[in-house]
C-alpha cells in the first residue's frame, strides 16, 4: 500500500517554519520513515522513535540547545532598505502552484488509529515536472556528524525583527559527508547552508543514482608502497604525530624518500567535514609548500564508534565517506589551474591510491588514521568571511575581478567535464588578504597573480558530455529549482544557477531568495525552497542601479531553459573585459 503523506509533510513544514516553538506532530513510524528523507535535516526536526508510534517534535529548545553549541556565525550588517525600490521586471515566476494533491488513504492524525498502524510498505515516487503538482518540499540535508545528533540553528529561525544578513556560514562542528554514491546521503547534523543530502537509511526515498562518471582509473592499492610505520600505526600515534608535525607525500612521489615534514601553526577553517589547519614547511624545499592548508578530514561517528561495527548504518555510512573521499581527491589530483586549490600531497598514499582506503586501512587496524590532504594554502580565508568583515563593501572592481576569476575556473571544470555542486562564498577562497589584495590593484603583477581558489570538491562529478544527475545535492541557498523539483538536471546550468546566487549576493549583501527586506510575516515563514522554486527574486540596493553584473543574475537565476551556461557568462561584458586584462 503506497502511504499518503501529504497532510503530514503540510504539518511539519508548517511547524517547521513557525517561529513560535515546539510543536509535536504524531505520525506511525512507517509515515516519519517515509519523511526522514525530505525532513530529518530540517534544523528544527527530531524524530523520536517508539515501538509502534513516533513523534516530530520541532521547536525552539532544540534550536536554543543547538545554538549554543555552535560559535555564531560571521554577521554581515546590511544596509538601510527603508527607502528601497521594488524591481520586479527582470524576474520570472511560475504560476502560483495548484492546492496540494489529496491522495487516496489519507492518513489520520488521530493517535489511536495511529497506533494501530502496521508496516507499510514504503514506495518511491519519483516526480518529474510533468507530475508534479505542489512546490517542491523544503529540503535540507543532515549530514553525518561525528559529535552525534545534536541540531544546528538553520536560518528560518531569523526573527522578524533581525537585521538581514547573509549568515550562513557553516554551523562548526557540523559535519556531513558528501558526494559519495552520487547520492550523497548521510544523517544527523546539518550545516547552515545545508545540503540536500537524504539520510543513509532512507535511500529509498530519494532517487539514488550510483555514479555513472568516468573516472580516471586509479591504480589498485599496493601494499608495499605505505611506510611500514604508518601501515601499523594505530590512532594515537597520528593523532599525536598530527598535533605537532606532519610528515606527507608529495603526489609525485609517493614513497618514503620523498616525505616532507610541516609543523602545526594553527587552526584556519572548518567545514562540515573537515577541519583545515595551517602547517609551516620544515624541510624549506618547495617555496609553493613553505605554508600549506591541511584538510583533515572528521570521520563520523558511524565508522569511528566501534558499537556501529556491522551495522547497517555503519556499512552505508562507510561506502559514501570512502566514496566521497575518493572522488574529492580523485578530481583534486587532475586539477591544474592557477583558480582553483592545489592538493600537493597526501599524509597517507592509500588514500590516492587506493579505490577503498577506508576498507583497506580498517582490514589492517580497527580505529582509521587521520586523512590529510595538503593544499594550496590562501591567506585570504574563504570569500564569506571577508565580505562579512567589511560590511559588504566591496568595490565594483574587486566584485568584477573576484567573480571573472571564479567564471574562470568553473569554466575550466566544465570544459574538463566535471562539475562542482557546491559553488557558494565558502568555497571561494581568498589567496591574499581583501587588503592585501586592494593594495594590489595598482600594482603590475594585479594582472598577473590569481586572487583566488575554488575549493571543496566534495560534491563534484565527472560527467560525460550531456549526461544529467540526479543527486540532490547542494547547498540550501544556492541550489537550483531542478535541483529541488528531484529531476534529472545538467550539473553545469546548476552550477551557473549558484554562479548567479553568488554574484548576486556579493552586489545587494544579500542571499536572493532570503525573505525580502520589506517582508510580511507570512512571506518570512516561507521556505527558501519555495522562493527559489518560484524564481523570487529582486533587486532592492540596485534596483535604479545601472550595472553590467545584473544581466548575469538575471540570466542566471532563471529557467533552465533560458539559463546561460558558463560560455554564455564569460561573453558577457561584466566578465569578458575584466578576462581580456588577466594574462595569467
Ligand atoms: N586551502 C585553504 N586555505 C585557507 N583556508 C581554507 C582552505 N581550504 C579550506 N579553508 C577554510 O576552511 C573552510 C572549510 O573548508 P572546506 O569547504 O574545504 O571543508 P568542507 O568540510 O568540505 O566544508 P563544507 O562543509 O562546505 O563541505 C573553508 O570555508 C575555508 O574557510
Amino acid at each position: 500500500m503506497k502511504i499518503n503523506t501529504s497532510k503530514l509533510i503540510r504539518k511539519v513544514t508548517e511547524s517547521c517554519s513557525s517561529p513560535n516553538g515546539l510543536k509535536k506532530i504524531w505520525a506511525s513510524p512507517d509515515s516519519i520513515d517515509h519523511l526522514k528523507g525530505e525532513y530529518f535535516s530540517f534544523g528544527k526536526l527530531r524524530i523520536l522513535k517508539q515501538k509502534r508510534l513516533s513523534s516530530m517534535v520541532t521547536g525552539t529548545d532544540l534550536k536554543k540547545q543547538e545554538m549554543a553549541k555552535s560559535p555564531k556565525a560571521p554577521v554581515l550588517v546590511q544596509k538601510e532598505f527603508a527607502n528601497l525600490q521594488y524591481s520586479t521586471s527582470q524576474n520570472d515566476y511560475l504560476k502560483p502552484p495548484p492546492p496540494p494533491v489529496t491522495e487516496a488513504g489519507e492518513e489520520n492524525e488521530d493517535d489511536s488509529q495511529q497506533q494501530q498502524e502496521e508496516t507499510t510498505p514504503l514506495s518511491l515516487t519519483i516526480p518529474t515536472f510533468d507530475n508534479v503538482q505542489t512546490l517542491p518540499t523544503p529540503m535540507t540535508y543532515t549530514p553525518l556528524s561525528p559529535a552525534g545528533l545534536s541540531l544546528s540553528p538553520i536560518k528560518d529561525q531569523k526573527q522578524p525583527d533581525q537585521p538581514l544578513q547573509i549568515k550562513k556560514k557553516r554551523a562548526h562542528g557540523s559535519p556531513r559527508i558528501g558526494g559519495g554514491l552520487d547520492s550523497v546521503l548521510l544523517e544527523s547534523q546539518q550545516r547552515v547552508i545545508s545540503e540536500l543530502i537524504p539520510a543513509p537509511s532512507f535511500q529509498q526515498q530519494r532517487v539514488v543514482s550510483l555514479p555513472t562518471v568516468n573516472e580516471e582509473p586509479i591504480p589498485s592499492f599496493e601494499p608495499d608502497i605505505i611506510p611500514k610505520e604508518f601501515a601499523h600505526t594505530n590512532i594515537d600515534t597520528f593523532d599525536n604525530h598530527a598535533e605537532s608535525t606532519l610528515v606527507g607525500y608529495p603526489l609525485q612521489h609517493l614513497d618514503k624518500a620523498h616525505v616532507l615534514r610541516w609543523k602545526k601553526v594553527k587552526k584556519i577553517g572548518e567545514g562540515n567535514f573537515s577541519d583545515v589547519l595551517l602547517y609551516e614547511s620544515l624541510d624549506q624545499t618547495d617555496p609553493k609548500m613553505m605554508q600549506i592548508a591541511v584538510k583533515r578530514i572528521k570521520y563520523p561517528v558511524e565508522v569511528t564508534d566501534i558499537t556501529f561495527r556491522g551495522t547497517p548504518q555503519y556499512n552505508d555510512t562507510l561506502s559514501r565517506l570512502e566514496s566521497s573521499l575518493t572522488r574529492e581527491l580523485g578530481v583534486l589530483k587532475l586539477l591544474d589551474y592557477p583558480c582553483i586549490v592545489k592538493l600537493y600531497g597526501i599524509n597517507n598514499p592509500i588514500f590516492v591510491q587506493s579505490k577503498t582506503p577506508l576498507r583497506d586501512l580498517l582490514a589492517k587496524n580497527p580505529a582509521l588514521p587521520p586523512c590529510d590532504m595538503i593544499m594550496s594554502y590562501c591567506s585570504g580565508g574563504d570569500l564569506l568571511a571577508a565580505i562579512s568583515r567589511c560590511l559588504g563593501e566591496l568595490d565594483i572592481w574587486l566584485i568584477q575581478r573576484l567573480f571573472t576569476e571564479l567564471v574562470m575556473a568553473v569554466n575550466y571544470l566544465h570544459d574538463n567535464n566535471i562539475i562542482h555542486r557546491d559553488l557558494k562564498l565558502e568555497n571561494i577562497l581568498l589567496k591574499y588578504p581583501l587588503e592585501h589584495i586592494i593594495a594590489l590593484k595598482d600594482s603590475p603583477v594585479f594582472t598577473s597573480l590569481n586572487m583566488i581558489e575554488l575549493a571543496d570538491f566534495g560534491l563534484c562529478k565527472q560527467i560525460q558530455p550531456g549526461e544529467l544527475c540526479t543527486a540532490r545535492c547542494g547547498s540550501e541557498d544556492y541550489v537550483s529549482p531542478e535541483i529541488l523539483m528531484g529531476v534529472p538536471y545538467d550539473g553545469h546550468l546548476t552550477d551557473t544557477w549558484a554562479l548567479g546566487v553568488i554574484l548576486y549576493s556579493i552586489l545587494e549583501d544579500r542571499l536572493p531568495f532570503d525573505p525580502p527586506p520589506n517582508a510580511t510575516s507570512r512571506q518570512r515563514n516561507r521556505a527558501t525552497s519555495h522562493r527559489i522554486a518560484r524564481f523570487d527574486w529582486h533587486w532592492f540596493r540596485l534596483a535604479n542601479t545601472e550595472l553590467d553584473a545584473k544581466e548575469i543574475v538575471a540570466n542566471t537565476l532563471t529557467r533552465k531553459n533560458q539559463r546561460w551556461d558558463i560560455k554564455q557568462i564569460m561573453e558577457s561584458i561584466f566578465v569578458k573585459t575584466e578576462m581580456e586584462s588577466l594574462t595569467f
